[in-house]
């Protein structure tokens, strides 16, 4: 049950990439439950489509538009039918994101620019095409970087994940300066360790390393992708008002912890 009261994100436009799977979907489903005019964008429409089908089987209204972040041009044209097709958008979550485990020394640096292509230089896209559009119309808005903790900590077998989320901290910093007195505020959410369709898939596929993680996060388990959704409510809502450049860690304690006894 949401602790946010219903309707508060009425006649809120919010953009949600990788709204199809694991949080971005989580994240979907919790701003039509709110009242929010959820549009979600990924690459595949299957998972899209059952997205939009359970928001308006719930009552709410949300639609989708295929896209791969990394593809400048068609990023420029999705914002754009966005705008004329649902209306100026509000909030987005720049949440579409890549990884897999791989020792450094062996990653070849196609694997490293994608992995960087996606998260980084994808948010970086879609932030300016929507970014653009709130300085010209003179209108302020909202954007949330999905991050993560390995950003400042180092996690061997991510170097690429990692890179890519410390650049988008930095990302979510400068925005928030260069644009902060144009009334848009940009903030990340930093999740530790997170069971998702695509993470289980990719990084959490050997039960001796998930018992060891959970064993090092101070809250006793890993995250659900409902865990990461209050804290991007907040953000996106009045609540929020007054922050912006913040770098928040939603991990149950887990970059805390150090191997000492
Ligand atoms: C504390 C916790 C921190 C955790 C932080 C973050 C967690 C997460 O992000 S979980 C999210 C997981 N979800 C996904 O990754 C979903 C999307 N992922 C993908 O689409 C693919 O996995 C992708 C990232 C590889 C991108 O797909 P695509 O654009 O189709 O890329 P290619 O398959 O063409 O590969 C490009 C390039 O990368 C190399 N590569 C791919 N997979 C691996 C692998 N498992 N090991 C080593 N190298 C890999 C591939 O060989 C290509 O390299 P080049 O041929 O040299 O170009
Ligand atoms: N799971 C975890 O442990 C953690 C995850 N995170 C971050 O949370 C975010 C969501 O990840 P999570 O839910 O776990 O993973 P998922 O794989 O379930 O979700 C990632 C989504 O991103 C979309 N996506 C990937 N590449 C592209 C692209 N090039 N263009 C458009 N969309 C794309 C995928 O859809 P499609 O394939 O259809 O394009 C997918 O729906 C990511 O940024 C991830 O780095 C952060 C910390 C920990």
């Amino acid at each position: 049950m949401s602790v946010f009261r219903a309707g508060l994100f009425a006649g809120t436009v919010v953009v949600i990439t990788g709204g199809g799977t694991g949080i971005g979907r989580a994240l979907a489903l919790a701003f039509g439950e709110l009242g929010a005019r959820v549009v979600i964008a990924a690459r595949r429409e299957g998972p899209l489509r059952e997205v939009v089908e359970t928001i308006e089987e719930g009552g709410g209204r949300a639609r989708f538009y295929t896209l791969d972040v990394r593809d400048e041009a068609r990023v420029e044209a999705v914002i754009g039918q966005i705008w004329e097709e649902v209306g100026p958008v509000d909030v987005l979550v720049n949440n579409a994101g890549g990884n897999f485990v791989s020792p450094a020394a062996a990653m070849s640096v196609g694997g490293f620019k994608t992995v960087l292509d996606i998260n980084l230089v994808g948010s970086f896209l879609m932030s300016q095409a929507v970014g653009r559009r709130w300085l010209e119309a003179g209108r302020g808005g909202s954007i949330i970087n999905m991050s993560a903790t390995n950003a400042e900590s180092g996690s061997p077998l991510m170097v690429h994940s990692g890179a890519s989320k410390a650049g988008i901290n930095s990302l979510t910093q400068t925005l928030a300066v260069e644009w902060g007195g144009a009334g848009v505020r940009v903030n990340a959410v930093l999740p530790g360790p997170v069971r998702t369709e695509g993470s289980d898939e990719r990084l959490w596929t050997d039960e001796k390393v998930v018992k060891r993680l959970e064993d090092g996060i101070p809250l006793g388990r890993f995250a659900q992708p409902e865990d990461v959704v209050g804290v991007v409510m907040f953000l996106a809502s009045e609540a929020g008002a007054f922050l912006t450049g913040s770098l928040i860690a939603v991990d149950g304690g887990e970059r805390l912890r150090r191997l000492i006894f």
